[in-house]
């Protein structure tokens, strides 16, 4: 039997750190959303312990065997559809499909939110994440109103609109670097809890490019490109609005139809959709 999980890419527009000596407290509120791309993780029978990525290392997938304790022999193999490290929450989706994975193959008896947790703790263990897990169990856009892993913390999600997504990556930002540094830490987390704030009493598509635009603004995080890219994407009247991806060296911008983007002619632009459906499994 073969197990594939897909785990959506989640994209922070603003955010809040909450740290906690407990990992499954530890974490962050804020909002982001998901894209139709992200992380597929499979799971097969093999005589020996077989790993293989299309991009990245292992230290995701070895934190979660860790975690779980797993020396067994099997075949994990995944494709990572989004480019690490620019803000899609590809560590936490290729640990969350890891555990989903691996918790059905070798029937270990978790919860989904378990599986959640387990993630999680990964995420807060390598210092790549602190509310992607509990988003990506979401779908569309997703509001965090309580920090920590699944079933401890709190999510929302807003998941009917069709937005098509356009992101364009100039690099890389190591998350770690930036969230565990107390001067960012501050900064962050004083804009990132009044957006949230006022996030939650009016939730909208236009409150949350504004408020991510605000973010963005309010942190210092942006380079000079993606400061520029941003601004055009504002400046053009088809697009719903235009922000940073937390915490990646990257461009995202709404609009409700993908001419819109193709037209520009932007050279290395991904277009992707919103995704509405969030995690799939697949047995066979
Ligand atoms: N599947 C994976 N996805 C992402 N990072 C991975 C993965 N496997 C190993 N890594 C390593 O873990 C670190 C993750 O970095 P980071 O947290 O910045 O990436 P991210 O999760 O893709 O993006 P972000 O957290 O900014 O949304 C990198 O050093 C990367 O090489
Ligand atoms: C820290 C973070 C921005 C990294 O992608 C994300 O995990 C979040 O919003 O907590």
């Amino acid at each position: 039997m073969d197990i594939s999980v897909f785990v959506p890419g989640h994209i922070t527009g603003f955010f809040n750190i909450e740290n906690n000596v407990n990992p499954l407290k530890n974490g962050s509120c804020g909002a982001g959303f998901l894209v139709n791309r992200g992380v597929l993780t499979d799971i097969s029978s093999c005589d020996t312990l077989e790993i293989e990525v299309n991009q990245g290392d292992y230290t995701v997938i070895n934190e979660v065997l860790k975690i779980l304790k797993i020396e067994k022999p099997v075949k994990i193999t995944q494709d990572i559809q989004l480019p690490i490290g620019a803000g899609f929450g590809t560590s936490a989706a290729s640990a969350l499909g890891l555990a989903i994975a691996l918790n059905e193959f070798f029937s270990l008896g978790y919860t989904l939110e378990e599986c959640g947790q387990i993630a999680h703790r990964a995420e807060i263990n390598l210092g790549s994440g602190l509310g992607d897990v509990i988003a990506q169990m979401g779908k569309g856009i997703v509001l965090r109103t309580k920090a920590g892993a699944p079933g401890i913390g709190e999510i929302k999600s807003f998941p009917d609109e069709e937005i098509i997504i356009a992101t364009k990556t100039f690099g890389e930002i190591d998350t770690a670097s930036v969230i565990q540094n107390p001067e960012y830490k501050k900064i962050i987390s004083d804009a990132g809890l009044e957006l949230k704030n006022r996030f939650v009493e009016n939730p909208s598509i236009g409150n949350f490019l504004d408020f991510s635009f605000e973010f963005s603004k309010k942190t210092n995080l942006m380079s000079d490109e993606v400061s520029e890219l941003i601004d055009y994407f504002n400046s053009l009247d088809d697009i719903l609005g235009s922000s940073m991806a937390m915490l990646g060296n990257t461009v995202f911008a709404f609009a409700y139809n993908e001419d819109v983007f193709k037209n520009l002619n932007i050279e290395g632009l991904d277009i992707y959709e919103l995704d509405n459906i969030g995690i799939k499994y697949d047995k066979h």
